[in-house]
C-alpha cells in the first residue's frame, strides 16, 4: 500500500501528534478501499463500490457537537444553538484521545474545502478507519500531486470512533463527541461511525469563516445551465428535502449537492463529492444517482444487501432510513470541472411540507424569501438525526440549524443583500406532502417537482397566470405544461377542505410563533412579509 504525497515539513508530528503507530499519507482510493477490506471495515460491493455498516450511529449527532468556549469567539457564536465545552475539558479530551490513539494506524487526508482558490481552506483529516479517508477524499477537494508538497493545514480533523467520551472528564453529553476549537484549529469526532459528520464538521468550520469575508455559506445544492454559468440556480433545503436529487439533472451542469458559498464572484462548492440518500432510489426517477451505486469506490454505507451476490436492497430500512452513498462530484455525468457557478439567478428554497399545506412551488418576493430563510420551515426526515422515526415539522433556521455556528440573522443579512444586489428570483418548493398530511396524503411525485423545477429556472412559469395565496401572501402559479393544475393548489388536492383551511391556519399560527424571536433584528418590509 503505497503513501501518497505529503508536505514534509507537515507530518504529523510536525503538528505535536506523535506516538502512532503508523500513518499513511495521502493514500488513493484503491489502496484506501483495499486497506478497509483488509482490516475487516467492510467489503466490496458490485462494481468494485465499498459497502459498510455503522453500527449504532446511522446519522449525525447534533446534540453532542460542542463549540470550545475560546475568547476569541465569544462574542460570534450563537450559544443557544451550539452548546459550549470548557477549554481545559477540551485539553483533556484531545490528550485522551490521543493517548487512546498511540500504536494504532491512522490515515491522513490533506484536502480542500472549497472549490474556489481565492478561499478554500486546507483541511488536514486524521481517521482511525480507513474508510472514512475514502469518503472524506471522495467528499472535499483533491488537490494536485504539487499541491500536497507544500499543503499546510488551516485545520486538522481527528476522528477516532473507538474513542469513548467521558461526559463528567471531557464535559460532554454522551461518549459521542464532536467538539470544535477554532483557536486551537482542532475538531475532534469521537465515539460515532457515521460519516457525514466527517463532512458537516467541515461545513461547520466554512459556515463560521466565510461571513467575515462576505462570503455567504449555503446549506444548498447548485447547477447551471449548459455552457452557462451566468445561469446559476440555487436549492437550499434541510436534509432530505431534495438538494442532491433534484440537483442532478441531466438538462443542466451539476456544481455541487450540499454546501456552496456565494462571493463576490460567484457560487462556489465546498465539496469535490456528494453524499446522497439511497432509500427507495428509483432508477428512472434518479438515473444519474442510482449508477454511482455500482461505480468502483462509492462508499455505500448502511443498506442491506444480499450476502452472496452483493445486490443492494434499496427498499430495506431495517438498518436505517438514512441508507447512503458518498461520490466524486466527477461520476454525475454532467457535473461542472471546476465546481464554480455564478451569482445565483433564482433561489430555491426547498421545504418538506409533512402537512401537505404548502403549495408545490411559489415565488416568493426578497422580503418574503428573507422570512422563509429566517424560518426555515421544513420537516426533519427520518433517521438523518439520531431519533428521528417519521416526518417532525420543525423551523431549522437558513435551512441547517444544526451546522450554522452564528446567529441566523447573520447569514440573514449577507444573503439579503447579495438577493438585492444582484436581482435573483426566489422560490419556495414543497417536496413534502400533497393530497393530504403525512399518513394520509403522499409524497409530491419528483417528475412533477422536476417540471415545475425545469418551468422555474427556463423563464417560462413566469410568463403564467399567478394568484396571491391566501393564508400565506406569496403567488403560486395556476398552471405548468406538464404538470395536473390540480396539485398546484394544495386545497384542491384535499378530499376534506375544512381539514385543509384547518391544516392552514395551524401551520400560519406555528410560522407566526416561530418568527417572534426574529422580529428584533429584521427589516420593516420583512416584518411586513411575515405572516399570520
Ligand atoms: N418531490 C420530490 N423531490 C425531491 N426528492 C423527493 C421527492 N419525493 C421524494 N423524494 C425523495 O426525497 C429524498 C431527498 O433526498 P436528498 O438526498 O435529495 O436530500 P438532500 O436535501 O440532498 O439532503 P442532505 O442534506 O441530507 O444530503 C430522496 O430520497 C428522494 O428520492
Ligand atoms: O450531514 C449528513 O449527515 C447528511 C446531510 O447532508 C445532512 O444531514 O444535511
Ligand atoms: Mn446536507
Amino acid at each position: 500500500m503505497d503513501q501518497g504525497t505529503v508536505n514534509p515539513q507537515m507530518k504529523l508530528e510536525d503538528q505535536g501528534i506523535t506516538g502512532l503507530g503508523y500513518v499513511y499519507y495521502n493514500r488513493n482510493e484503491a489502496d484506501l478501499q483495499a486497506a478497509a477490506i483488509a482490516a475487516g471495515e467492510g467489503v466490496e460491493g458490485q462494481g468494485g463500490t465499498f459497502l459498510v455498516t455503522t453500527g449504532k450511529h446511522t446519522g449525525r449527532s447534533p446534540k453532542d457537537k460542542f463549540v470550545v468556549r475560546t475568547p476569541s469567539v465569544e462574542d460570534t457564536i450563537w450559544w443557544e444553538n451550539n452548546p459550549p465545552m470548557d477549554v481545559a475539558k477540551f485539553d483533556v479530551l484531545y490528550a485522551d484521545m490521543l493517548e487512546h490513539m498511540k500504536g494504532g494506524r491512522v490515515d491522513v487526508q490533506d484536502l480542500f474545502g472549497g472549490a474556489d482558490p481565492a478561499h478554500r481552506l486546507d483541511v488536514r483529516v486524521i481517521t482511525e478507519l480507513s474508510w472514512h479517508a475514502l469518503f472524506i477524499r471522495h467528499l472535499l477537494r483533491r488537490p494536485e500531486a504539487s499541491e500536497l508538497a507544500t499543503f499546510a493545514p488551516d485545520f486538522t480533523i481527528i476522528n477516532c470512533p473507538t474513542f469513548k467520551a467521558d461526559p463528567e472528564k471531557h464535559g460532554c453529553r454522551s461518549e459521542t463527541v464532536i467538539a470544535l476549537n477554532f483557536e486551537k484549529k482542532v475538531i475532534l469526532i469521537g465515539g460515532t461511525e457515521y460519516a457525514g459528520e466527517n463532512k458537516k464538521s467541515v461545513f461547520t468550520l466554512l459556515n463560521y469563516l466565510l461571513p467575515e469575508k462576505g462570503i455567504m455559506p449555503m446549506h444548498c445544492s447548485a447547477n447551471h445551465a449548459p455552457n452557462n454559468p451566468v445561469d446559476t440556480a440555487v436549492f437550499f433545503g434541510l436534509s432530505g428535502t431534495g438538494k442532491t436529487t433534484l440537483s442532478a439533472d441531466p438538462t443542466r451542469v451539476l456544481i455541487g449537492d450540499d454546501e456552496h458559498g456565494w462571493s463576490d464572484r460567484g457560487t462556489f462548492n465546498f465539496e469535490g463529492g456528494c453524499y446522497a440518500k439511497t432509500i427507495g432510489l428509483d432508477p428512472e426517477a434518479e438515473p444519474e444517482i442510482y449508477a454511482t451505486c455500482s461505480m468502483p469506490h462509492t462508499v455505500i454505507e448502511n443498506m442491506v444487501f444480499d450476502p452472496e451476490t452483493k445486490e443492494l436492497d434499496f427498499n430495506d430500512d431495517s438498518l436505517t432510513a438514512n441508507m447512503r452513498c458518498a461520490y466524486p462530484l466527477n461520476y454525475i455525468g454532467n457535473a461542472s470541472e471546476t465546481a464554480l457557478g455564478g451569482h445565483p439567478k433564482n433561489i430555491i428554497m426547498l421545504t418538506c411540507d409533512a402537512f401537505g399545506v404548502l403549495p408545490p412551488i411559489s415565488r416568493l418576493t426578497p422580503a418574503q424569501a428573507m422570512y422563509h430563510f429566517l424560518s426555515g420551515f421544513t420537516s426533519k426526515v427520518a433517521g438523518t438525526e439520531r431519533g428521528v422515526t417519521e416526518p417532525e415539522p420543525t423551523f431549522s433556521t437558513c435551512f441547517g440549524a444544526p451546522f450554522m455556528p452564528r446567529r441566523p440573522e447573520a447569514y440573514g443579512k449577507l444573503l439579503q443583500q447579495k438577493i438585492a444586489t444582484h436581482g435573483a428570483t426566489c422560490w419556495l418548493v414543497n417536496t413534502g406532502w400533497t393530497g393530504g398530511a403525512y399518513g394520509t396524503g403522499s409524497r409530491m411525485p419528483i417528475k412533477a417537482t422536476r417540471a415545475l423545477l425545469a418551468a422555474a429556472l427556463d423563464g417560462s412559469l413566469v410568463e403564467n397566470q399567478f394568484r396571491k395565496d391566501a393564508n400565506f401572501g406569496f403567488e403560486v402559479p395556476m398552471t405548468c405544461d406538464g404538470v395536473d393544475a390540480t396539485l398546484l393548489n394544495p386545497r384542491d388536492t384535499w378530499a376534506d377542505k375544512d381539514a385543509y383551511d384547518a391544516q392552514a391556519t395551524k401551520l400560519v399560527g406555528m410560522f407566526s410563533d416561530n418568527f417572534e424571536k426574529y422580529v428584533p433584528y429584521i427589516d420593516a418590509d420583512v416584518k411586513a412579509a411575515a405572516i399570520g
